[in-house]
């Protein structure tokens, strides 16, 4: 049977003949990329959205003020909703659902952004059954649109310092909900300045004076006919961002507002009306959405990466500057191995980034259906390897796309590449769902006791069970069959080892000689979110390697295998310090790793196009005019400029009131 290569009518000749020169089928990557239920389902909607042009831009989002935007993807989510029955297999597939979103609408946000990743899911999870039927029903059914607001202007990380009040009122079964100072006023969620009707709002319950810490309330925020705030309660938006500029990240306080008891969000922690206080099973169940999202956010993050390198890697493909061999013509500029250095170990973390997401999401279905019989045990493993996931990953998503970016010169730094836009919202993802620094303390909190109970001989479970294993001395990359892979991974798995150990051993030794256990755990803080850092690339290369293994298609898996085999030398390299530091790796293995990655980079370079072809994003999807399918970019850089705004007249209004009347002044002083 003919390889999948993605050839159509009309493309670049350039990148035709690229694409001929793939080894692989480009349907099945995508199968192994997005699973073969999903790819298939992403192109059938894909072609869908394409027929119907109430989907499409009305023009391009860069020449757009912010209020345009919102209304626009205001307009797009109403007819995507409108259309959903006719586009997507199953509305409630989330993943089929993001798909279409990304396609219709792209990521600077929209109306039910918050909505649909924390709004519904805390419903979900923390929602009891008649809560469920009060406001899940109608959430699912776009009766209502209501965002999470927990963040304050004055705390976000520190939720146990909220200031939100929700204070019960015996006599009137109520809470009254107020923010007591400037810093209380929530900041940050998303649709909620100007879009949302509703809120789950972060409060400290309070009961006969007596504090509770903070429980999760549903509160109405605006009226549903007019849209005009409810008495007692202040809302509006916070301004401008970096990027996300769609939505509409808000404001918001309270002025003693009344809500029914029965507003308190009550399947885990309860209230009566004696104000008899019940506690959750588990003390931090209540921050299972945002759990959720940092589950969802590492596929996502794969993604966005992944757009950015098929952005970079096709321009390079039609993009010619200068010559190798001198009078032999110009080169195109993924010919050079310093491009392929930059911009093939991003795809290849891409590629991890979306195998990871895959797995991560399987475990949070199975903590999730846990929690629906009260079971908890996996929320602690599932809290930590989403805390290290989301840190690390966005932290090498954003540097690989400013790689990309770099990789398309001027050009990638025009808005018509489309990666300033997805990269200011892949940023966003450091900061939001838990500045990364802090959640790295929060997975090596969990390393630091995986030790202890490693130290008694027994394990906390399987994502940490390495830590069981005796250490090697040395490494046996280069002194085994030229390749074998296994030493690699093994490198990981020591380097993460290692210093999960070392930095253990310091905080027992501060400890021992009288500091308190949280001064000691300042003193060494940069080494423990080193530890995360290091033990959650090792589940990365490891994920990738389970991923590799369970390919059947020899075609696919050696294609597969090489970008594994890339990362693993790449990553390695990355981090060759520490494997230097106990002499565990020497010198000349350095270079057989440098050299094996120069090879791989050769050997990847023919499958280039069809690795990022393989990701089957739709040009709609992309946005982007470096990144077209077609190859044609140079005509359409061109069009695209001529929609600026600033090309609507020949002469703006500033020239006339500003510089001609200096210029001219000028040239009468000069005159004298
Ligand atoms: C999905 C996006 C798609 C792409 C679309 C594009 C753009 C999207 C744009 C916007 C994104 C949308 C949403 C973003 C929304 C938000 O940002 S919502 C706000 C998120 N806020 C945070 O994440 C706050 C971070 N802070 C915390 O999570 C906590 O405060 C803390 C740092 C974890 C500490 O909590 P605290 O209660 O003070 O902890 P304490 O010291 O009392 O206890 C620590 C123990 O608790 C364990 N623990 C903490 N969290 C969890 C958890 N979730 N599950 C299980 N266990 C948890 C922790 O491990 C400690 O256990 P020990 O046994 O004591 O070690
Ligand atoms: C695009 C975007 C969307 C958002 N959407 C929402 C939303 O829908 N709902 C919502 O409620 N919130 C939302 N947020 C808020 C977001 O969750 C918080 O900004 C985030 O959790 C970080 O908290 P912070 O702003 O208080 O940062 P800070 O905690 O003030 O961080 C500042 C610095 O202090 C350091 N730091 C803080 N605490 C510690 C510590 N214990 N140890 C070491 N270092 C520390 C951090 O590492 C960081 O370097 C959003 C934010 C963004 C950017």
């Amino acid at each position: 049977m003919p390889l999948n290569k993605e050839i159509q009518p009309g493309d670049n000749d350039e990148l035709t003949r690229e694409r001929l020169q793939a080894t692989f089928d480009t349907q099945q990557m995508a199968a192994a990329l997005w699973g073969s239920d999903l790819a298939r389902k992403r192109r059938e909607l894909a072609k869908k959205v394409d027929k119907l042009t109430v989907l499409h831009d009305s023009k391009d989002m860069s020449f757009m003020t912010r209020e345009e935007k919102l209304s626009e993807n205001a307009r797009k989510v109403v007819q995507m909703f409108a259309h959903v029955a006719d586009i997507v297999e199953d509305p409630s597939d989330d993943a089929e659902m993001f798909h279409l979103s990304s396609n219709a609408i792209g990521h600077e946000g929209h109306p039910f952004g918050v909505h649909f990743v924390m709004f519904i899911p805390a419903l979900k999870a923390q929602a009891d059954d008649e809560q469920r039927e009060k406001w899940l029903m109608p959430a699912l059914g776009l009766q209502l649109i209501g965002t999470y607001a927990q963040t304050e202007l004055g705390h976000g990380t520190n939720l146990r310092a909220l200031e939100t009040m929700a204070t019960f009122d015996k006599a009137t079964d109520e809470f009254v909900i107020h923010t007591p100072t400037v810093t209380a006023l929530k900041w940050w969620p998303g649709s909620l300045g100007k879009s949302s009707n509703h809120a789950v709002v972060s409060a400290n319950l309070i009961i006969d004076g007596k504090s509770y810490g903070h429980h999760n309330f549903m509160v109405q925020i605006r009226d549903e006919n007019t849209h005009k705030p409810l008495k007692g309660i202040t809302v509006g938006d916070i301004g401008p961002k970096m990027a996300y500029n769609a939505s509409d990240n808000g404001f918001l306080g309270f002025d003693h507002h009344r809500i029914p008891r029965r507003n308190m969000l009550m399947r885990h922690a309860k209230v009566d009306k004696n104000g008899v206080y019940t506690k959750p099973p588990h003390a931090k169940i209540g921050y299972s959405a945002m759990v959720h999202v940092r589950s969802v956010m590492i596929g996502h993050q794969g993604m966005f990466l992944g757009s950015a390198s098929t952005i970079a890697i096709r321009y390079s493909l039609v993009r010619r500057q200068g010559e190798i061999k001198e009078g032999s013509g110009e080169v195109k500029i993924l010919d050079y191995q310093t491009q392929q250095h930059r911009l093939f170990p991003q795809l290849a973390r891409a590629y991890v980034f979306m195998f990871a997401g895959k797995e991560v999401r399987e475990l949070y279905q199975k903590v999730l259906s846990d929690m629906e019989k009260g079971e908890t045990t996996l929320l602690a493993d599932l809290h930590a390897l989403t805390s290290g996931l989301k840190s690390v990953v966005t932290h090498l998503c954003v540097a690989g796309m400013e790689q990309c970016r770099m990789a398309c010169g001027g050009h990638g730094y025009s808005r018509a590449s489309g990666i300033p836009e997805i990269w200011g919202v892949a940023v966003g993802g450091c900061t939001y769902e838990g500045e990364n620094m802090v959640m790295l303390l929060q997975l090596a909190r969990y390393l630091m006791k995986a030790v202890k109970e490693t130290k008694k001989g027994k394990s906390l479970g399987r994502l940490v069970d390495y830590l069981l294993l005796p250490q090697d001395r040395h490494s046996l990359i280069g002194r085994v069959p030229q390749g074998e892979y296994g030493p690699h991974l093994a490198a990981f798995e020591h380097i993460a080892r290692r210093q999960i150990f070392k930095v253990a051993d310091e905080l027992t030794k501060l400890q021992d000689k009288g500091m308190s256990k949280e001064i000691a755990w300042q003193k060494k803080a940069v080494e423990l979110q080193r530890a995360a850092r290091l033990h959650t690339r090792f589940y990365l290369a490891a994920c990738f390697h389970r991923k590799v293994q369970s390919v059947v298609d020899g075609r696919i898996r050696e294609a597969l295998a090489d970008l594994y085999h890339l990362h693993l030398n790449y990553e390695l390299l990355d981090m060759v310090n520490y494997a230097l530091e106990d002499a565990y790796l020497k010198a000349d293995q350095v270079d057989f790793i440098r050299e094996d990655m120069y090879r791989l980079l050769e050997t990847i370079r023919p499958n280039a196009i069809s690795l990022v072809d393989a990701f089957e994003f739709s040009d709609r999807e992309l946005r982007s005019v470096l990144g077209r399918r077609d190859g044609h970019v140079y005509e359409n850089l061109y069009k695209w400029a001529k929609e600026s705004e600033l090309n609507r007249a020949d002469v703006l209004p500033y020239f006339d009131k500003y510089l001609k009347p200096m210029m001219l002044a000028a040239r009468q002083r000069s005159n004298i």
